[in-house]
């Protein structure tokens, strides 16, 4: 795309964003522009009273002609009552202005949001997390820039076009001058536009840069710090500030060169003014009130003037910022949920039928996988790595759906029931615990409805964390730190699976969910969750032996396929992949125990 179709792509997508802004807040922008357009008229009419002034006040006295106290009196109320009006008109337009920018910044931070959070697991694997916040950042605030302006460009326009029609009734010879200038006003802005852009889009896509390369080096600070990377993560961090630097400053440099010949062109109009002014006067065109009204004008309508290269300049920065907002907003792939809802208590029945499954387009993960966990049973799920149980264990609780194939509860397709239905029914305890920057109590409950203390403290035993948690200094109201600092692995692990607990699920999907508690606490856990108390069926990715055989029936997979079923003591007996790698576990296990 040339350099000028481009600007005007910008120019006209910036156009859109504040259409839109203005469809979002009428009543604000309407309660700006008015506060506006009436700074700009009182500008006009404070431009009348100061010719006026001076033709018929100031230059009479220097004849030793006098104004009356009466004349005075009212020249003091003339000004007296303009600056009364304009405290308000800015105030209006101060007020409309920041309540629109702010209001607009807060709900697009919201509708973000939310979207993050309904978009699938596959959608956040390709978007990271560093870019994801300043999405909902730095760039929902770069597509409001301009609204901070804009009241007061779209009232500088009603005072230009005012002043424009005031000129002419003056004197059609000066009223050229801002013909003249006017649109060179404009069109300078336009120039500059096309210029900032470039700068403006780089300057945006390098603040996503450098919040995404921040946000991994902290997430990452123990990987960092224990191999010693402390020095290239540095580097490679200040790569990304030198440029985004460079691209402020270049952004400076232009708004630095713009900034003094935005300045000086009105004054150049009345240079043009006073010259064309002194011709017309003598020759009688003009009085004097006229000529001092009109070079008035040209000196104060600088300022409002600039408020339009404020907006102009602030677009192409808004448009990079609104499209990568839309970026959000608009991705698809969120799953539709049905209209049933399954019974609310006793154990569930999940059968997977003939389930193929793959990552976008990639291979098949898994080839027709079929199996079924009875009502109050325990499963577990075997295999080497990479065959597909943490798949398995995502598809269980509809994370993501089969390319083929059917997941059902209770008789019901996944996809049938609502989503509250499911998650109520269905929960799954990850392989990495997840504990948020709150209480224990926090932690466990989520401010779920009707989950009370009684429950968290079940769920808790449940867990076998009952114990830790009452030896805490508050109980259940100790705050554990931001994900859970204060806890051991495995403590983060229990109280992850205890707030599982704490919904009643009628089926839980463990996947690989108490690797970091001792075998002995592992299988208490699992005996508990077993009993008649928890009153779930069980789908648990395992791999100690001591769990895996309190399994009710164990699926071998390897490579995403069902290659035997049938209890632990069987599958030993038979399938001689399965017995070297239970064997494999238990060997790794002793040393890890040893170690
Ligand atoms: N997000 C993803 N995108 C593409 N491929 C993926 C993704 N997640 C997993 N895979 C691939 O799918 C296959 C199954 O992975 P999965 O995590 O289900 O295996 P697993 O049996 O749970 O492994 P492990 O025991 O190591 O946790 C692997 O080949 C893996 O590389």
């Amino acid at each position: 795309m040339s350099g000028s179709r481009a600007s005007r792509d910008v120019l006209g997508r910036g156009l859109r964003v504040l259409g839109q802004a203005i469809r979002d807040e009428p009543r604000l922008f309407t309660i700006g522009v008015v506060g506006s357009s009436l700074f700009g008229l009182l500008i006009i009419a404070n431009s009348y009273v100061v010719g006026g002034v001076i033709g018929n006040v100031v230059v009479p006295a220097f004849a030793g002609k006098h104004a009356t106290a009466g004349t005075l009196a009212l020249v003091a109320a003339a000004f007296l009552g303009i600056s009364l009006l304009r405290v308000a008109s800015i105030f209006g337009r101060r007020l409309g202005a920041g309540y629109m920018q702010f209001r607009l910044q807060a709900r697009y931070r919201r509708a973000v949001t939310r979207r993050y959070l309904s978009l699938p697991p596959s959608w956040h694997q390709t978007h990271a997390t560093g870019t994801l916040l300043s999405n909902a950042n730095s760039d929902v605030e770069a597509a409001f820039v301009p609204i901070a302006p804009l009241p007061f460009a779209v009232g500088t326009i009603v005072m230009v076009v005012a002043a424009v029609i005031s000129l002419f009734v003056t004197d059609w010879v000066l009223a050229m001058v801002g013909v003249a200038l006017f649109p060179g006003l404009f069109g300078l802005n336009v120039v500059y536009s096309r210029h900032m852009s470039p700068r403006q889009i780089r300057a945006q896509q390098l603040r996503a840069k450098v919040s995404a390369v921040a946000h991994e080096s902290f997430d990452g600070a123990l990987v960092v710090k224990t191999m010693g990377r402390e020095e290239d993560e540095s580097r490679r961090f200040a790569v990304f500030v030198t440029e985004l630097r460079d691209a402020l400053i270049s952004v400076g440099r232009l708004r630095g060169l713009f900034d003094p010949v935005m300045d000086s062109l009105p004054s150049v109009g009345t240079l043009a003014v006073l010259l064309l002014g002194a011709w017309r006067l003598q020759s009688g065109a003009i009085s004097v009130s006229e000529l001092v009204t009109v070079s008035f004008l040209f000196t104060v309508l600088a300022f409002p003037v600039r408020a339009i290269g404020w907006v102009v300049a602030e677009l192409p920065r808004s448009v990079a910022g609104w499209d990568r907002v839309q970026a959000v907003l608009s991705s698809t792939g969120d799953l539709h949920y049905g209209t049933k809802k399954l019974e609310v208590s006793g154990a569930a029945t999940m059968a997977f039928d003939n389930i193929d499954f793959r990552y976008g387009d990639g291979p098949l993960v898994l080839n027709d996988v079929t199996f079924t966990i009875p009502a109050g049973k325990t499963v577990a799920l075997v295999g080497p790595t990479g065959s597909g149980k943490s798949t398995i264990a995502a598809l269980a609780v509809r994370l993501v759906d089969p390319a083929d194939g059917t997941i059902s509860l209770d008789g019901t397709a996944l996809p049938d029931l609502t989503e509250a239905s499911l998650a109520r029914t269905a929960a799954l305890v990850p392989q990495i615990p997840f504990v948020f920057d709150d209480t224990v109590r926090g932690n466990v409950t989520l401010d779920r409805e009707g989950i009370g203390d009684e429950d968290a403290w079940r769920a808790l035993r449940l867990a076998q964390a009952e114990r830790f948690i009452e030896k805490l200094p508050q109980g259940l109201a100790t705050a554990v730190g931001e994900r859970g600092t204060s806890l051991s692995g495995g403590q983060r692990q229990r109280i992850t699976l205890a707030r599982a607990l704490a919904g009643r699920p009628r089926l839980l999907v463990l996947d690989d969910a108490t690797s970091a508690v001792d075998p002995r606490v592992e299988a208490a856990i699992l005996a508990s969750l077993r009993s008649r108390d928890a009153g779930a069926s069980i789908l648990v990715v395992a791999y100690r032996r001591a769990t895996i055989a309190l399994a009710d029936e164990v699926i071998y997979l390897e490579q995403g396929k069902v290659v035997a079923t049938g209890t632990h003591a069987d599958l030993l007996a038979t399938n001689q992949g399965y017995a070297d790698l239970v064997t494999a576990y238990e060997k790794a296990e002793q040393e890890r125990v040893e170690a």
